[in-house]
């Protein structure tokens, strides 16, 4: 997607540690009409797919993933939870991912009625990466007994392997900016085609 590509080259920034700084726009202020641009191009890529949920993970997936369900129905988002709540009553699916940017263990949580047998899921996701939170996410899908369709990703970061793997897995992994290589000396960002 050009657009989120050109927003990356002018807005982003290169970090030591693989890490790509684009807070400015994705996952601290949020830039809801590129939000709206990018629900409509998941929808082109996953149309014809049956899609009863919408499944993300706290916290930078959020705010995509609820502009994005616009574009598939106005389909629940449910987002999977990192702690423990008191707000969180009954039977919950769980497991545990490794957080890219907090590096440490969360704990993954969804209510069991909230994800079920009959439902047909679109992951979201901000980044991919090594691909723990998707991993995580398809656990949890499993766990339920629901169909991942698909999964709807803003930024890939092609060179650390998740999104290959999960490709190679069989999943439908629709990325709209694959960085293929970024140098935190200089700040260059290529993309893949
Ligand atoms: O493919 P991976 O290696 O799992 O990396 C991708 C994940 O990393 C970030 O989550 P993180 O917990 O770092 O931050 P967040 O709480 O802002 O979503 C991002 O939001 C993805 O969920
Ligand atoms: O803002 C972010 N930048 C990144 O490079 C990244 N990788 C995983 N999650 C991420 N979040």
């Amino acid at each position: 997607m050009k657009e989120l590509e050109e927003r990356i080259r002018k807005e982003g920034t290169v970090k030591p540690g693989n890490v790509l700084k684009v807070d400015a726009f994705l996952n601290h202020q949020c830039d809801v009409t590129l939000f709206d641009h990018m629900g409509a191009a998941w929808a082109e890529h996953f149309a014809g797919r049956t899609i009863t949920k919408i499944l993300t993970i706290e916290a930078s997936g959020i705010g995509i993933a609820c502009i994005a369900a616009r574009h598939f129905d106005g389909v629940p988002v449910v987002f999977a939870k990192k702690a423990q709540s008191i707000n969180l009553d009954g039977e919950q699916y769980t497991t545990t991912v490794y957080s890219f940017t907090k590096q440490k263990e969360f704990p993954v949580i969804v209510a069991k009625k909230y994800l079920s047998a009959g439902d047909h899921v679109l992951l979201i996701d901000d980044f991919l990466a090594n691909g723990k939170a998707l991993h995580g996410l398809i656990d949890l899908c499993k766990e339920a007994g629901a169909v991942v369709e698909g999964i709807g990703i803003a930024v890939e970061k092609g060179f650390q392997g998740g999104g290959d793997t999960l490709r190679a897995e069989g999943y439908d992994v629709d990325s709209l900016a694959i960085v293929e290589s970024m140098d935190a000396e200089t700040g260059e960002i290529t993309f893949r085609d």
